[in-house]
């Protein structure tokens, strides 16, 4: 998508693979910066400061680590070790271990010194599979936001949650995805922007939409309720950052209070995210699903710009308060409408036949 009309994606490799850069998320919508990381300890960084977030991209951004670990070493102890560090960098979405088992299974038969380069071939492959697969997400979502138009004749009005554009990504985005196409084919809409406190996602899903020219407006977390019952919410999108094979959905916290308002209000409730958000050897979301508590530090205080245009922190509260941070919750599959996914629109409950190529016989993940 683009920054400032130029085309631009989140995260690309640099001299060969022997480097990324990344969009460093930690500056936006304040400063636009990019950030190179050399070695597979700056992935592990980017990803558990969030300077890189998103579930598909943090995925790309671990592929992408165990390419510079292969670099430094390819030795089986040491791109074992840097591999497990990388994969646990953040605990929810599980497209991070899936990118990093599956750059794995492919490096582990290979000798030592045939790793790197294979490693890059991969990890470029999976970065612009990313690509392909968002883009098939926008395809598949864009005729329910037409549709609704047909019936409505008025702009299409869709609240999101969190940040699941292209800077989730490494382009196009899951829950942005249908929006962007559908506003490409001059479908009128406007998007209610969820603020997504503690961390305030919202604020760089604003921004993306702004560069773009798509109608938004942000809300306070708590507004979404009463948007609904006023009529003005035809449609939620979300993205998702883990979903059970039976279809529960792991998202931001936050997530699973307007899916509740949805169903009380007959707003339909659909999720879009690519396959390697499934973890298919999890079944009750709820009971399964590891939830991250992140550090009291993002409740205690908000990040803004001072004066002179300086990000800086504000406390609001002291800091010896207690605080509970989870970072996602989860949906159970009954108050999902649909899951867009790159081979369409999916009933939570028949994500398993839809991708059955994905199973092994015993319900693995493959
Ligand atoms: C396409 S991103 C989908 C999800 O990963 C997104 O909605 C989300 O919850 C991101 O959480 P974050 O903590 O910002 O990484």
């Amino acid at each position: 998508m683009k920054v400032n009309g130029i085309p631009t994606r989140s995260i690309r490799s640099l001299d060969g693979g022997t480097a990324v850069e990344i969009v460093d998320q930690t500056s936006l919508p304040y400063h636009y910066e990019t950030r190179v990381l050399n070695d597979w300890r700056d992935c592990v960084e980017a990803i558990a400061n969030m300077r890189v977030r998103g579930a598909p991209l943090i995925g790309i951004t671990g592929a992408w680590g165990v390419v510079l670990a292969a670099k430094e070493d390819p030795e089986n102890a040491a791109l074992l070790a840097a591999a497990d560090a990388i994969a646990n960098a953040r605990p929810t979405a599980v497209n991070l271990s899936w990118a990093v088992h599956r750059m794995m299974g492919a490096l582990l038969p290979r000798e030592p010194s045939l790793r790197f380069e294979a490693a890059v071939k991969l990890a470029e492959a999976m970065t612009q599979e990313d690509v392909l697969t968002c883009r098939a997400i926008g395809e598949a979502g864009a005729p329910l936001i037409a549709d609704l138009y047909q019936k409505l004749r008025r702009p299409v009005n869709i609240l999101t949650h969190c940040n699941a554009g292209w800077l989730a990504t490494v382009d196009y985005g899951t829950a942005l995805a249908p929006i962007y196409a559908a506003f490409e084919r001059g479908t009128p809409l406007h998007v209610w922007v969820d603020e997504t406190r503690p961390r305030n996602q919202g604020l760089l899903t604003a921004w993306e939409l702004a560069q773009h020219g798509v109608p938004h407006t942000i809300i306070a977390d708590n507004a979404g309720g009463q948007l609904m019952q006023q009529g003005d919410v035809d449609l939620v999108i979300v993205g998702a950052d883990r979903i059970t094979r039976r279809g529960d959905v792991a998202n931001k916290i936050g997530t699973y209070l307007k899916a509740l308002a949805a169903h009380d209000n007959d707003v339909p409730f659909y999720v879009a995210a690519p396959s390697s958000t499934i973890d298919w050897k999890l079944t009750d979301g709820k009971r399964q699903i590891p939830i991250e508590n992140r550090a009291s530090s993002e409740l205690l205080s908000v990040r803004g710009i001072d004066s002179t245009g300086r990000i800086a922190a504000v406390q609001i509260a002291p800091v010896e308060e207690a605080v509970a941070n989870p970072a996602f919750d989860v949906t159970h599959n009954r108050f999902v409408t649909g899951l867009i996914t790159e081979r369409g629109v999916v009933a939570p409950t028949d994500l398993t036949s839809v991708f059955s190529d994905k199973l092994l016989p015993e319900g693995g993940a493959s």
